[in-house]
């Protein structure tokens, strides 16, 4: 059987101090605990960066002003092919948190660490380290 391909849009919410908003999953997601920058699945009718918008809005309450295309790829894991959207977030309105009950932190970006992160996010992590 062919493997679904999803598309997922997500955030690197990055402050003054360049540190980086994170969350962590939670149980019963897939990579349950492990770290993830804020996003999910682009809906069928929905352009990346308005499901980019509408996800932080839902997962971290916070009101996207600009974003700025970082990473586009596909990763291919066991069960499903994700088509990524990352996107550099550095202006909003409100303040982070998990607002689906998930754990937030800001994380200094030369100290991102691709091991707490799904597979697919170490190279998109190599970048953001490399560019500190
Ligand atoms: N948001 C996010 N998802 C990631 C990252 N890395 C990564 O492999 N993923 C994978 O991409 C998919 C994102 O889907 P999601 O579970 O966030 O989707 P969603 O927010 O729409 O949730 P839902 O399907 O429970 O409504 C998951 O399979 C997740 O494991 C990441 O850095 N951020
Ligand atoms: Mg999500």
């Amino acid at each position: 059987m062919q493997k679904p391909l999803i598309r997922v849009s997500a955030g690197i919410i990055r402050n003054e101090f360049k540190q980086i908003y994170l969350t962590q999953r939670l149980e019963g997601q897939d990579f349950a605990q492990s770290l993830e920058f804020p996003g999910g699945k682009v809906g069928e009718h929905e352009l990346p960066e308005e499901a980019l918008k509408r996800e932080l809005e839902e997962e971290v309450g916070i009101h996207v002003l600009s974003a700025y295309p970082y990473e586009h790829f596909s990763f291919e894991y066991p069960n499903k092919i994700i088509e990524f959207y990352f996107y550099l977030v550095e202006e909003w309105v409100g303040e982070p948190f998990g607002r689906e009950g998930q754990e937030g932190f800001w994380v200094t970006q030369s100290e991102l660490d691709a091991g707490q992160f799904p597979p697919a996010n170490g190279m998109l992590i190599q970048r953001l380290r490399s560019e500190c």
